[in-house]
């Protein structure tokens, strides 16, 4: 009789099929832009539209931009195999099959439009999808494997949701959520290209021209440099526009002299930790940066 091997991972326990299917959602990441986008939606002229309505809204955003982030785990397999940090990804160790990954981006993109459509707006629901095609397609697809400059292009899908936010609540595009779009992208490259840094090695075996394999680790440096001291002054447009108060002004002011000061710090060591220190601290920045808005309009109120 012949005994058939099966391989380990063909037994998934449900437990590890849920946590498959979490981590093609990015679902860090999409914490934080829903987070930013209910921001979004606490800064917007008060439209009496209840709660309800608010947290289906954000369920919207989050299903859309999950079922972006399985959709680039699909895309970038191939790419993803050959990197340290994403090799035990689910679908690139072939622990989710592809189908059933396209499968779930397919419900969750239908379950996110039908929410938007029936608690929010059209036009929230058009430029969701837009943003998840900007990072699913346009960045993930094309930008990802052609230019160095593709995270600072892509960067404005994952910028989005604080408009997303605000129009969810108006139905209409107005200028003050645009400076906080302005604020995540100015974020953007110093975020990733920190970590771009500490994983150089990851990139150019898989072939892809971030920053610091096309133009060194040395430029990628003085861009975060540049970019930190441009998102210290963009932070500060928020206060002077008259959007938000002191609470959010002095927390900007600290976090971006912190911000500066470890870019700076990165230029002058060599060691990929200070590189992962700034990435980690990128987080939290945005994480208060954000919160201090909210309890400004809060204190505002
Ligand atoms: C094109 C734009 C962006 C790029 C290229 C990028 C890149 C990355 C990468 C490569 C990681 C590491 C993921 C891992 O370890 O598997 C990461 C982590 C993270 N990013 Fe970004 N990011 C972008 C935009 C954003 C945006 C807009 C947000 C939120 C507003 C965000 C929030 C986070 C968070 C919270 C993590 C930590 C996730 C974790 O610990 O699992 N990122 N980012
Ligand atoms: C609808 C909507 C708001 C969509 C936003 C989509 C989204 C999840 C944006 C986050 C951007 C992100 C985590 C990029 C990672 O880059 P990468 O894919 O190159 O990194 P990787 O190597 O870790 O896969």
């Amino acid at each position: 009789m012949t005994v058939l091997h099966v391989p380990a991972k063909w037994h998934l326990s449900p437990k590890q099929v849920l946590s498959n299917y979490l981590a093609i959602c990015k679902i860090k990441v999409v914490l934080m832009l829903v987070l930013t986008a209910w921001i979004g939606i606490a800064l917007a002229p008060d439209m009496q539209r209840g709660w309800v309505s608010q947290v289906m809204s954000l369920l919207g955003i989050g299903f859309l931009s999950a079922a972006a982030a399985a959709i680039n785990h699909i895309v970038d397999r191939e790419i993803d195999k050959k990197m340290a940090r994403t090799r035990h990804r689910p679908i690139a160790s072939a622990q989710l099959s592809i189908t059933n990954a396209l499968l779930f981006a397919l419900i969750l993109s239908i379950l996110g439009c039908a929410l938007l459509i029936i608690w929010s707006n059209l036009l929230c629901t058009i430029l969701t999808l837009g943003a998840l095609v900007g990072y699913a397609v346009i960045y993930t697809l094309f930008l990802k494997r052609a230019t160095p400059q593709n995270i600072v292009i892509g960067g404005l899908a994952g910028a989005m949701p604080p408009l997303l936010g605000w129009v969810s609540e108006t139905g209409t595009l107005s200028a003050p959520p645009w400076l906080l779009v302005m604020i995540i992208f100015t974020w953007t490259p110093p975020h990733f290209w920190a970590l771009a840094i500490a994983r150089k090695n990851d990139y150019q075996r898989a072939n892809i021209p971030m920053l610091p394999v096309t133009h060194g680790v040395a430029f990628t440096k003085l861009c975060i440099i540049a970019y930190s001291v441009l998102l210290g002054i963009v932070c500060l447009l928020p206060y002077l526009i008259g959007m938000s108060g002191w609470v959010y002004l002095s927390s900007a002011c600290l976090l971006n002299a912190v911000f500066i000061s470890k870019s700076i710090n990165l230029y002058w060591h060599q060691s990929e930790q200070q590189a992962m220190a700034l990435f980690r601290f990128s987080i939290s920045y945005l994480l208060i940066l954000f919160i201090a808005l909210f309890i400004d309009q809060w204190l505002l109120q």
